[in-house]
C-alpha cells in the first residue's frame, strides 16, 4: 500500500488535519523531505500548505477543500439513491483510490493511496479509535474544537500516523523461503494484533508424498494444507429498553472488536422464530426456544454480540459480558416518537426504563459482576462506552489466551 495524503475534516467541514507523504497525480511522485501538515498552515504564514505541492497546480489547502466538495456531493448522493443506512466508502481514479469514514460525530477521516490497496474503512477507524480518540479527544492539553486544527498535530497522534503509513500495517505478506527436507510438516501460527484471530496454517511438506504415486521426475511442490482456529473470544449482551441505542452501539462495537453483530429481532425475523402477533403492542412474541437452537452452535464458539431488549433468556454459561444501556425517559420519549410507535407502546416502553426492568433482569440473571450499566444519552457517550467496551474485550482476550498458554 502507497499512502498519498490523509485529511480530517470535523462537524463544521474544516479541514483539521492534512498531511501529504506523496503527490498522487506525479507520475514519478518523490517522498517530500517532511510531511505537509495542517499545524505548519497554522504557525507559518508561508506555509507549505499554502504551497502548490510538488508536480501539481493545486496547493495542499485547495486540496483540501476540493476533497471535501467531492466527499460531501458523493456522501450525500449515495443517501438520497440508497437511503441513510447507506454510506460512501471509497472511489478510484485511474492514478489514486480516495477512502472514506465517517465517524457518528461527522467527523471526516480521508486517506488517498494507491490504486491498488483494499477498501480502509475499517484502517481509518482504526485510526479514528486507537489515534485520534487516545491522542486527542483524551488528550487534556487538546481543545475541544481544533480550529485551524489546533490540538490535533500533536507529536503522539503524528507518530501514529507515521508507523501507519510508513509499517503498513494492515495489509502484508509472509513469504517463506524454506527448504523442505523430510516429510514433516511445517505449522505456523499467525495472530491478529488487533483482532486476536488466530490462524494456524499448516504450511505443508515437501512432495514426496504428494508424489508417491507419480512417475513424474519434474521438481515437485509442497503441498499446502489450510486449518484455522478461532482464539476464544468473548459473547456479550448489549441490551435495554427498546431506543436506547443497542442497535447503535452494537454496529460501533462490531466494527472496533471484530466480534459478531447478532441482531436478536433480525434473526427471529430471518428464522420465523415467532409464537404469535400481539394486537395491542403491534409487535410479534419471540419463540425463544426456537430462536436459542438457531443462534446456539454460533454462540457457544464465541466472538458474538448479542443485540436484544431480552437478556435473561440466554445462558449463563455462554455470556461473559451484559451491558444494560439506559437513557433519560424524555429523550427516551422523543426517539420512540419518532418512531411512530403507538402511544400504548410508548407508555411500557418508558414505564420500563422508569422502573429499570431490563437492568433488574440482568442482574437477576447473570453474576453482578459480569452486568455493567452505561448511559446513552448523547452521541458521544455511544463513542466512549464503545471504546470502553473494546477495551474490555482486548483484555479480556489477553487474559484468556494467557490463562491457555
Ligand atoms: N447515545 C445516543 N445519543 C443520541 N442518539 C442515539 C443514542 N443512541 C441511539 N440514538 C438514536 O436513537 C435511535 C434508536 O437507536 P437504536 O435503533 O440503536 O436503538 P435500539 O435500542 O437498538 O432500538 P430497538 O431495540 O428498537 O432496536 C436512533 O435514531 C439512534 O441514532
Amino acid at each position: 500500500m502507497v499512502v498519498f495524503s490523509f485529511f480530517i475534516f470535523d462537524r463544521h467541514c474544516e479541514c483539521i488535519y492534512l498531511r501529504q507523504w506523496l503527490d498522487a497525480t506525479a507520475a514519478a511522485a518523490q517522498p517530500l523531505s517532511r510531511p505537509v501538515t495542517a499545524s505548519s498552515a497554522a504557525t507559518n504564514t508561508t506555509s507549505v500548505a499554502e504551497k502548490p505541492a510538488a508536480g501539481n497546480k493545486l496547493s495542499m489547502a485547495e486540496q483540501a477543500k476540493l476533497v471535501f466538495g467531492v466527499i460531501f456531493s458523493l456522501r450525500n448522493m449515495v443517501k438520497k439513491l440508497c437511503g441513510p443506512d447507506d454510506s460512501f466508502l471509497c472511489y478510484r481514479t485511474g492514478q489514486y483510490k480516495l477512502h472514506y469514514y465517517e465517524t457518528i460525530t461527522s467527523l471526516r477521516f480521508v486517506m488517498l493511496t494507491d490504486i491498488r490497496t483494499e477498501n480502509l474503512k475499517s484502517s481509518l477507524h482504526q485510526i479514528y479509535v486507537n489515534l485520534y480518540v487516545e491522542y486527542v479527544v483524551k488528550n487534556p492539553l487538546s481543545p475541544v474544537e481544533h480550529p485551524g486544527g489546533e490540538g490535533v498535530n500533536n507529536e503522539m497522534f503524528e507518530l501514529g500516523i507515521d508507523s501507519f503509513v510508513h509499517l503498513d500495517f494492515i495489509s502484508w505478506t509472509l513469504e517463506l523461503d524454506v527448504v523442505f527436507t523430510n516429510d514433516t510438516p511445517y505449522e505456523i501460527t499467525l495472530v491478529g494484533a488487533d483482532t486476536g484471530l488466530r490462524i494456524v496454517v499448516n504450511v505443508g511438506y515437501f512432495s514426496a508424498t504428494n508424489n508417491k504415486n507419480s512417475s513424474s521426475s519434474s521438481p515437485s511442490t509442497p503441498t499446502f494444507h489450510h486449518t484455522s482456529k478461532m482464539a476464544k473470544r468473548p459473547n456479550i449482551i448489549v441490551t435495554g429498553t427498546p431506543g436506547t441505542g443497542k442497535s447503535t452501539h452494537c454496529e460501533m462495537l462490531a466494527e472496533a472488536t471484530g466480534l459478531k453483530h447478532l441482531s436478536i429481532n433480525q434473526i427471529a425475523k430471518d428464522n420465523n422464530c415467532y409464537d404469535a402477533f400481539d394486537d395491542e403492542l403491534k409487535s410479534w412474541t419471540v419463540d425463544e426456544d426456537k430462536l436459542l437452537d438457531t443462534i446456539e452452535d454460533d454462540v457457544k464458539k464465541g466472538g458474538h454480540i448479542i443485540d436484544w431488549h431480552v437478556c435473561d433468556v440466554f445462558p449463563k454459561s455462554w455470556i461473559d459480558l451484559v451491558v444494560v444501556l439506559r437513557t433519560d425517559n424524555t429523550i427516551l420519549f422523543d426517539r420512540l416518537k419518532a418512531r411512530d410507535y403507538p402511544d400504548n407502546k410508548i407508555e411500557e416502553n418508558i414505564d420500563a426504563e422508569i422502573m429499570q426492568v431490563i437492568l433488574d433482569e440482568a442482574r437477576d440473571a447473570y453474576d453482578q459482576e459480569i452486568v455493567i450499566e452505561l448511559r446513552s444519552d448523547k452521541v458521544e457517550e455511544v463513542e466512549s462506552n464503545v471504546d470502553r467496551i473494546a477495551a474490555w474485550v482486548e483484555q479480556w482476550q489477553k487474559d484468556n489466551q494467557e490463562s491457555e498458554d
